[in-house]
């Protein structure tokens, strides 16, 4: 990959002798700061006088141009001195994952002697000493001992910078090859890790790489301390393995080889809850932890996938230039990834993402089940949904349209699927957190629910001896009536996901911002589609999409179709949950009076668990003697 690299240090350190060594041997041009100075600057340092912030912003701006103007071509070395923090954030501004620095550290005394021996620089070495007084040290920077010969520094920032890492990738999996094949493509040097297990897995990071050219560049291992070794410190690892204990036993494995700031990054679908211990843990360890849920599966890992991150800001910041180039980018080519919240929030979202997404493919399961029952056969199927496309456009829509295209020989391959739904765990856990958080995402619930349904096979085909249905209605429907009871049903489903979000966001404080996560989930996520794009401006103006009044103008529009669907399905015997309980949870959340006051009644009776009267506002408890 092309890069910057910025040797950096103050005035007398000897950035330009090694600068100019280390073009050499690395074969790159080779700018010196000082050469950019403007002709001010130069007569105020001349005269004894220290440069000031002001002083120094242009000229920052103009080795910043230089820069990117360079890394269009080649890599290059910039010596400056870059004392603080923000000018090196102008030196590098928009290319962060291009830039490298290499800081020449040494003692006041040892730097004050060796200016007093030079006669032929402009900055006086009294002025060595306001330097000091500013200089921030660089956290990211290579950091280099000046008192070794030239030659030595030089063979150490080769080696350290050149031959090692930015960026490592731990399990090589479905999702960890594809995104390790999206950083090579990107131009990051990559380092990619594989266990070893005798006569299972064995040389997979080095068969992997042998596969794909763009990976040439890669470093494949199969030993933890190795892999480690490779990276540039702070090292960035994320871990593409199985969520669970395995989490834990890759940190146990990888913490004896890290270094104080080192970061990990969590990829997979891990529990939130577990985020938050892994990142208490390590923090004690002096280690960064970040969660992040990445969506878009084996494809979207490749070209593009939406990410989304917690953590500490701080951190983020280390792995962004990594994380944002290699996501999805939306209609306004910016990057599907943006920094969620602190703890486990952006592994939070994405489990609810993928209770979102568990709905999102029940529905499509249900209206092709009631289109099927209108008579069309699989690629009728394709072609109905196909003319969805402009009304419900979605990545599901497509694939599910494409699965109904698909044949085997002269047989439609859906066909030939067994008919029970496995899952990993994360819709399980969305309605957990509903249930705990005391938020009802009904539609959530159903789909696990359904799934669970459908993994009785042998017990639905014996109980279907006993309650065999006798179909006495016909089916009066048009695939116009589907289609709105379909986008209805969506509408409830994106509410009760991004409801659960802000009560998380609210309990946990995390004050997540829901715009930004739809606008993340436009592109490159499972569940992306013009729906959540036209939730991104809702998410603007409230938090709640049934007050708005585009939604709810579609919300009126459709609900007459999905009552005759959902009462028509029932009347022949077609199971439609998530259909049939998203007009009941919007029957239920705009009713006035409910029939809970029934089971307050109950529980007061039984429990003496007292009720409140809607004739007395001031919230008294009354208790009965019922009998
Ligand atoms: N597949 C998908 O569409 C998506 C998956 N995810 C999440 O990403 C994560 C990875 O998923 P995916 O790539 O599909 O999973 P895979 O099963 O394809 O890969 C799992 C990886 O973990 C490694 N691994 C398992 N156990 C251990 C262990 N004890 N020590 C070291 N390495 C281990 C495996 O190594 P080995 O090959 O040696 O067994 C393999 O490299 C999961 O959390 C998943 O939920 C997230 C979004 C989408
Ligand atoms: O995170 C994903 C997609 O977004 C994974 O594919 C996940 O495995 C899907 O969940 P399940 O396997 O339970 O259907």
């Amino acid at each position: 990959m092309k890069k910057v690299i910025f040797v950096i240090g103050v005035s007398g350190c000897g950035k330009s002798t090694i600068g100019k060594l280390l073009a050499q041997e690395l074969d790159i041009p080779f700018f010196d700061g000082d050469d950019f100075h403007p002709e001010h600057n130069v007569t105020k340092m001349s005269s004894g006088q220290a440069l000031n912030d002001d002083d120094r912003q242009g000229w920052l701006e103009t080795l910043n141009d230089l820069a990117k103007k360079q890394l269009k071509e080649n890599s290059c070395i910039i010596v400056c001195s870059a004392l603080k923090e923000t000018y090196r954030d102008t030196l590098s501004r928009d290319i962060e994952s291009k830039a490298k620095w290499v800081h020449l550290s040494g003692s006041f005394e040892q730097i004050f002697k060796r200016m007093n021996s030079r006669s032929d620089h402009f900055m006086p070495s009294e002025l060595l000493k306001s330097q000091f007084d500013i200089l921030e040290h660089p956290k990211d920077a290579l950091q280099i001992d000046i008192s070794l010969t030239p030659e030595n520094i030089v063979k150490t920032i080769k080696n350290k910078l050149m031959n090692t890492s930015e960026f490592g990738l731990f399990g090589l999996g479905v999702m960890g090859k594809s995104l390790c094949r999206n950083l090579a493509n990107n131009g990051f040097k990559i380092s990619m890790f594989n266990r070893h297990v005798d006569g299972v897995e064995e040389h997979v990071a080095k068969n992997f790489k042998a596969e794909y050219p763009e990976l040439s560049e890669a470093s494949d291992f199969d030993d933890i301390f190795a892999f480690v070794n490779s990276l540039q410190q702070p090292r960035r690892i994320m871990l593409m393995v199985n969520a669970g204990k395995t989490i834990d036993y890759v940190i146990e494995d990888l913490l004896p080889h890290l270094s104080e700031n080192d970061i990990i990054i969590d990829g997979g679908n891990s529990n939130y809850k577990k985020t938050k211990e892994r990142y208490d843990y390590l923090k004690s360890k002096g280690i960064h932890f970040i969660g992040t849920g990445v969506s878009g599966g084996e494809e979207g890992a490749l070209k593009g996938p939406s990410i989304m991150p917690s953590g500490d800001k701080e951190a983020y910041e280390k792995v962004a230039p990594f994380l944002e180039t290699i996501s999805a980018k939306d209609k306004n080519g910016l990057p599907c990834c943006t920094y969620v919240g602190t703890e486990g929030s952006g592994q939070f979202i994405k489990m609810v993402h993928n209770g979102i997404e568990y709905v999102e493919m029940q529905l499509l399961a249900e209206v092709s089940t009631i289109i099927e029952a209108l008579g069309q056969k699989p690629d009728d199927i394709a072609n109905t949904l196909d003319g969805w496309k402009n009304a419900a456009s979605s990545y599901l829509l497509e694939i599910t349209t494409a699965i109904f295209r698909k044949k085997e020989g002269d047989e439609w391959l859906v066909k030939k699927i067994l008919d029970k739904a496995g899952n990993k765990g994360t819709g399980n856990w969305t309605t957990i957190a509903s249930a705990e958080l005391g938020v009802p995402s009904t539609l959530i619930a159903s789909a696990l629910f359904s799934r669970y349904v459908s993994f009785y096979k042998d017990e639905r085909i014996q109980l279907n001896k006993n309650f065999e249905s006798v179909n006495s209605s016909e089916l009066n429907l048009t695939t116009n009536d589907v289609l709105e009871a379909y986008q209805f049903a969506r509408i409830i489903n994106h509410y009760q996901g991004f409801k659960l979000i802000a009560e998380a966001s609210n309990k946990y404080q995390w004050n997540l911002n829901l715009s930004e996560i739809a606008r993340i989930w436009t592109n490159g996520c499972i569940i992306r589609s013009t729906l959540m794009e036209e939730l991104v401006e809702v998410f603007k103006h409230t938090d709640n999409i049934l007050t708005h009044p585009q939604l709810i103008a579609y919300v009126k529009q459709y609900m007459p179709a999905l009552k005759k669907v959902v009462s028509q399905s029932i009347l022949n015997d077609i199971s439609t949950p998530a259909l049939g309980e998203a007009i009941h949870f919007l029957i239920g959340i705009t009713t006035k009076y409910a029939s809970a006051n029934v089971i307050q009644a109950q529980r007061d009776f039984f429990g003496a668990h007292t009720y409140q009267r809607l004739d007395d506002d001031s919230g008294k408890s009354y208790h009965t003697n019922w009998n």
